[in-house]
């Protein structure tokens, strides 16, 4: 059973941790970056190969802009991958200093709004199912504006683009409790997301990005309750020490992984619906290795999760034994479930070690040294 777990589980790379990325201090260019979306899928193609569990991609709406999102779609088929998430971009544009779908002015709100629904087009064409919205709207001030008129302008929008949502398609809302606003932010926390998608119905889920939290908070807490709930839509992983640092999932904080994934586990969540996207910046390191190295992170916070032994902790809670409780799920975390994961990538046809094998395609020399000229994606180096 857990072979078979660990076998069909899907993790979703980002389109943008393939590109350049940095601080407003600097980015830090790197040679080989993808120049379109569609070397970008090159790319993700090989963490997919390496792996065997990241068949899809999500795009970011204009980063990944293309005229044939079709073609796009058939181009990423044929390295055995998918489109996955479609995610809104409503805070780049000067228009949306003072907010997007909140902004005061109805005429910036409609056309933020016109951008969501386009994000929907592009499902349609995609075949994604999955539109995700995160804004940065929010005030830095007190009084700079109204809340809870804010949060009016928000539903509105939010219920506009869910009447448009077709068949087999939903919305993942995205909270965040600071940046880049600094007072207020419109989607703060995981009880404001919930708020807004409890209203909309069940095509609207919320997204928990394990950096969107202040620090101490229980995320796995919050990770069960949604799943109870069946608002759990999906995570942007990744890890941080202080703010949304976007760093490699379980870098920072693998035993935070390990609680999250138990509650995944002991939730049902282990489930297509839930949606396990990374959402991360390589702003130093190189970027394919660690976006495997990040998936396979995940795969050691799952099997482990899966080791639990859900009868004796069971009987150590109902008899009231912290200590034995405690001991069972330390004994999963402890466990080295780097053997069982290298059996299952063999079982699957695949190298035991994915960085190892990544490095011996290679791959970085090649698209090194062909990937000259152009104009490389991701943030201005
Ligand atoms: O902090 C921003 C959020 O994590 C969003 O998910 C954003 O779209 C993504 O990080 C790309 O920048
Ligand atoms: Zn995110
Ligand atoms: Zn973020």
């Amino acid at each position: 059973m857990i072979k078979a777990a660990l076998k069909s589980q899907a993790i979703e790379t980002p389109s943008w941790a393939y590109g350049n990325s940095g601080t407003r201090f600097k980015v830090f260019a790197q040679p080989g970056v993808p120049r379109t979306p569609w070397e970008k899928l090159d790319d993700a193609a090989q963490v997919h190969a390496a792996t065997g569990v990241a068949p899809s991609v999500a795009l970011h709406i204009p980063w990944d802009k293309v005229d044939d999102y079709a073609a796009l779609s058939a181009y990423a088929k044929e390295r055995g991958l998918r489109l996955g998430a479609i995610n809104a971009n409503v805070f780049q544009e000067d228009d949306y200093k003072l907010g997007s779908v909140t902004n005061p002015d109805p005429a910036v709100r409609r056309k933020a709004l016109g951008h969501l629904l386009e994000c929907v087009d592009i499902m349609d064409a995609t075949g994604s199912k999955d539109l995700k919205l995160w804004f940065s709207d929010g005030t830095n001030y007190p009084g700079q504006d109204d809340i809870a008129a804010r949060q009016d302008r928000l539903a509105e929008a939010l219920s506009a683009v869910y009447e448009r949502l077709g068949d087999g398609q939903r919305m993942l809302l995205e909270y965040k409790l600071f940046e880049p606003a600094f007072y207020t932010m419109d989607v703060p926390d995981w009880g404001t997301a919930y708020a807004h998608c409890l209203r909309l119905g069940e095509k609207a889920q919320v997204v928990v990005d394990t950096g969107h939290h202040a620090p101490g908070t229980n995320i796995e807490f919050i990770v069960a309750l949604l799943l109870r709930e069946k608002k759990l839509g999906g995570f942007d992983f990744n890890s941080r020490f202080y703010a949304d640092d976007d760093l490699m999932v379980g870098a920072a904080d693998p035993f935070q992984l390990f609680r999250i994934m138990y509650e995944v586990v002991r939730g049902g969540g282990f489930v297509p619906d839930i949606a396990f996207m990374l959402d991360q910046c390589h702003n130093i390191e190189a970027k394919i290795p660690a976006i495997i190295r990040s998936v396979m992170n995940v795969q050691e916070a799952t099997a482990k999760a899966l080791l639990v032994d859900r009868e004796a902790l069971g009987a150590a809670q109902a008899s009231g034994d912290v200590l034995d409780a405690n001991a069972v799920l330390m004994d999963a975390y402890n466990t080295d479930v780097r053997p069982l994961l290298a059996e299952v990538r063999e079982e699957m046809g695949l190298d035991p070690d994915p960085v190892a094998a990544y490095r011996r395609t290679g791959w970085a020399e090649k698209i090194a040294a062909e990937r000259v000229g152009g104009d490389q994606m991701g943030w201005g180096a």
